[in-house]
């Protein structure tokens, strides 16, 4: 296997050491060649396809012989009743059996004298085995399946011979009689039923983890929004009762976790994904062409030119970005487990499932949410007419002629498209913008000359009786159901009315600003309603920033599903600058743990990395683990920048840069977009950003690059620039009571028993330099410690964290000793630090000298 020959090219010693492991627990030990020889010859390629074969032959040769005996047993009977030898030997006896004496003979046998039909299930298991061999694909895991079996054959022989033990005897088989006989003489007819009963119960319970406490539960997803209230009102009660017990059950799902079955190991997501959806259809307006005829009829010569249409929606979701990885460079470690052997892990244990962490957890349902506005849009005809006479006449004051006009009405403007008649040149109308704006007279109307891509100009104009888009509406949508991207988030709608979904995984980060009160927080709760509305505790969580400790205190109630925080705090919500500082730091060393993990996975970012780690091919013992998205929410982002400045904006900028492949993404919200708040590089790794209203062209320039967000009218109308395309947007409203709800309804389930705890954080200032470091005073752990950082000539603490199972600080401290011990170089930013001994042979004699 190249992987493992890499890691013998490397060094001899690993190398020998790794051959010895792997000849660890294989089933002969010590050096007897014949019994070399005869592993080699089951491990030959040859020899397991014709194994694969003859197991695929036999289990096809019961299946007919077994099928043939249900009609032909009782003519073979007879003959069968003389010794078996003689029935097979004698050729004077011919079997009625399809597959002849030996199919009369072995039919007999399993299910007559043993099984009954239950003996069907040797063919299963026999196929199951042939084509494991033969192809190297498990059907079903194969322990299992021998476990379950093993359990299905007696049960079944058992309930047959129960029913049918007089008239259609075979059908129990021998054992399935006896063993009724015995029981019946014992605790009667009725008892060995009852027994019966209670050993499929039982072995339902083991194998497939049945609970009978759900049995009467109400399913909470159906429930109406009365009875999520009332439940909410008992909320106090519950978590108490839950948080007695919830540790010791957390471990006990832990630790039965390969035992569940694979209906049990599907994500919990699917039920809201069934939800119907309607609201995009009712949405869909179409002006009816009759109507638009008529009014021709009525209209001048001039105004025939003109007619109205809705445009037909476009998909506008975010398109499939290329992922931006990254590079990988000289491998470290490699997997020891060969492809066969994963899969036979696999095939064993199922994939590895993050959700079975909290295996009941409910994603929230719809109901929590509340219906604002119509959830259709009503056109008013006499509005579109009225504006559109309002365009043409204002076009024709500055003698621009247009040759058609078609309105798209979205939930809160209508978007008048522009057709200009030929030689009218668009930089004119581009010209005129502010112009055509003030004559229309009216709050909102931003001038889009030309559509990108289209050849005609929009002019958006604001509805007079603007549509709540509410949240519930667009959770609800097909779209954002169906979608299935990492971190999916639906923002609300666009101006053709379609709900509006994004990957903020691909964003990969995020800024919104806006003025005081123009929808930013409804906005930022409306992300983080999406995140919680999809993903699973195991699969996201969330930093929140928020220092005026008032727009994001209600998430606190999620802490143990879903927030990440310093180990050693209080509040997982953080409030204050300094705490700010460190836990940015501290998502650094979380960014650069991962990056290592992803580099000894061969993996370009956290998608795949997951992906390799559910298939069970990267081993939690190296240090792997499943990784949850990270989601960084600042609010009030000026106020931290005018208070801490470059501590903050140094590592926003670098996770800004970095975190992409790992998994870590950033939301910002500001209420001031000035240059001195937004600076260049935030922007610059900010591609994507949205602006609720503000108050000035300048403001909507800082953000955006471009003009119009101070022509938006606020209440969540907003666009959102992504790199090159300005959407006009609007934003989906979610009220603080629906907010309250739902995070309600998630802390009100069994959580884990702590925030997910970030990587401690040591102040440069407060921690010692390696020139402090006592070298008498050498850690225990400093030589095995030594031997890693020279074996993979990288002297990185995050090696040590995870190849001595370490906390952060105490593999700082070593590292710091390597360094005074000469044994690796000074701290060099991001890069792993020099290691200064290149084999092991010098470091042992360099170890025996500081002794
Ligand atoms: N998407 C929306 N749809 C309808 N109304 C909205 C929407 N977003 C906000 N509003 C209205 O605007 C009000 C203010 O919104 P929000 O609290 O989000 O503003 P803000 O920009 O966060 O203000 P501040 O910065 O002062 O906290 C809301 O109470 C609501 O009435």
């Amino acid at each position: 296997m190249a992987k493992n020959q890499f890691k013998s090219d490397k060094t001899e010693t690993p190398a020998s050491e790794k051959e010895s492991k792997q000849k660890k627990g294989k089933l002969f030990k010590g050096p007897k060649q014949s019994f070399q020889s005869f592993g080699s010859f089951i491990k030959d390629e040859k020899t397991k396809n014709v194994t694969g074969l003859l197991f695929i032959l036999l289990s096809a040769f019961l299946l007919v012989a077994f099928s043939s005996f249900l009609f032909t047993w009782e003519a073979d009977q007879s003959k069968l009743e003389l010794s078996l030898g003689d029935f097979l030997w004698d050729p004077e006896i011919v079997a009625e059996n399809w597959l002849g004496k030996f199919g009369a003979a072995a039919s007999h046998v399993f299910i007559y004298k043993w099984f009954g039909i239950a003996s069907f299930i040797f063919v299963v298991l026999t196929f199951l085995v042939g084509f494991k061999i033969l192809f190297k694909i498990s059907l079903l895991p194969i322990r299992r399946s021998f476990r379950i079996s093993f359990f299905g054959i007696i049960f079944t022989s058992l309930l047959m011979s129960y029913f049918f033990n007089q008239s259609l005897f075979f059908l129990g088989g021998g054992f399935g009689y006896q063993v009724n006989i015995w029981l019946q003489s014992v605790i009667g007819f009725i008892g060995t039923g009852f027994l019966i009963i209670f050993s499929f119960l039982t072995f339902l319970t083991i194998s497939f983890n049945l609970s009978f406490s759900g049995i009467f539960k109400k399913n909470e997803t159906s429930s109406d929004e009365e009875t999520i209230k009332t439940n909410t009102e008992a909320t106090a009660e519950k978590v108490n009762s839950l948080h007695s017990n919830e540790e010791v059950d957390l471990e006990d799902e832990l630790a039965i976790e390969d035992e569940f079955s694979e209906e049990e190991m599907m994500p919990t997501l699917k039920k809201e994904s069934k939800q119907p959806e309607d609201d995009e259809q009712q949405q869909e307006i179409i002006l009816e062409p009759t109507a638009v005829e008529e009014k021709e009829n009525q209209t001048t010569e001039e105004d025939k030119a003109f007619s109205f249409e809705v445009a037909q929606p476009e998909d506008s979701s975010g398109e499939e970005e290329e992922e931006v990885g990254l590079e990988i460079e000289d491998p470290i470690e490699d997997d020891e487990l060969s492809d066969e052997e994963l899969d036979s892990r696999v095939a064993e244990f199922g994939e590895y499932d993050p959700t079975l962490d909290l295996p009941n957890y409910k994603n929230p349902p719809i109901d929590i949410l509340k219906e604002y506005g119509s959830g259709s849009i009503k056109v008013d005809k006499e509005e579109l007419e009225a504006n559109k006479n309002r365009i043409v006449k204002t076009l024709e004051n500055y003698n621009i002629k247009i040759d058609s006009i078609k309105a798209t009405v979205g939930p809160t403007v209508t978007l008048y498209e522009i057709v200009p008649a030929p030689g009218v040149r668009i930089s004119k109308i581009k010209n005129l913008e502010d112009d055509i704006a003030l004559s229309l007279a009216a709050l909102g109307i931003r001038i889009i000359a030309p559509i990108p891509g289209r050849g005609t100009i929009g002019i958006e104009v604001p509805n007079q009786n603007p549509d709540i888009v509410s949240m519930r509406s667009v959770i609800a949508s097909e779209k954002f159901q169906t979608c299935k991207y990492e971190l999916p988030v639906v923002m609300g709608k666009t101006i053709s009315n379609e709900t509006f979904v994004f990957d903020l995984a691909k964003m990969p980060h995020l800024l919104m600003a806006g003025a005081t009160g123009q929808g930013k927080s409804v906005g930022l709760n409306a992300v983080l309603a999406s995140l919680l509305y999809k993903k699973h505790p195991a699969q996201l969580k969330f930093v929140l920033v928020d220092p005026k400790k008032v727009e994001l205190t209600l998430f606190n109630k999620i802490e143990r599903h879903f927030l990440a925080k310093l180990p050693d705090t209080e509040d997982a919500i953080i409030t204050d600058n300094q705490k700010v500082i460190n836990t940015l730091n501290s998502l650094c060393i979380e960014m650069d743990t991962r990056y290592e993990l992803l580099k000894t996975a061969f993996v370009r970012n956290i998608k795949e990395y997951n992906t390799k780690f559910i298939k069970r091919k990267l081993s939690p013992e190296k240090g792997h683990k499943y990784l949850p998205y990270i989601v960084v929410v600042i609010d009030e982002f000026a106020d931290l920048i005018m208070t801490a400045g470059k501590e903050v904006e140094q590592p926003i900028a670098r996770i800004a840069q970095l975190a992409r492949a790992i998994g870590i993404h950033l939301i910002i919200a500001t209420q001031r977009p000035s240059t001195n708040i937004i600076t260049g590089s935030i922007k610059a790794n900010f591609p994507a950003r949205i602006a609720f209203r503000v108050t000035s062209g300048i403001d909507s320039r800082t953000i955006l690059d471009s003009g119009g967000a101070e022509q938006l009218i606020g209440r969540g109308d907003m666009l959102l620039s992504n790199g090159s395309d300005l959407i006009r947007l609007q934003c989906a409203f979610i009220d603080t009571p629906e907010v309250e709800l739902l995070t309600e309804f998630i802390g009100n389930q069994r959580a884990y028993p702590d925030a997910f705890l970030l990587p401690e954080y040591i102040d440069e200032n407060g921690g010692g330099a390696a020139g402090d470091v006592d070298l008498a005073d050498r850690d225990a752990l400093f030589e095995d410690a030594a031997r890693i950082i020279v074996q993979h000539q990288q002297g990185s603490a995050s090696l040590l964290q995870r190849r001595l199972k370490l906390g952060y600080n105490r593999a700082g401290r070593i590292v710091d000793q390597l360094e005074a011990a000469g044994i690796i170089g000074p701290f060099e930013g991001s890069k792993a630090r020099q290691v200064l001994i290149q084999d092991e042979a010098s470091l042992e004699q360099y170890l025996n000298n500081m002794d």
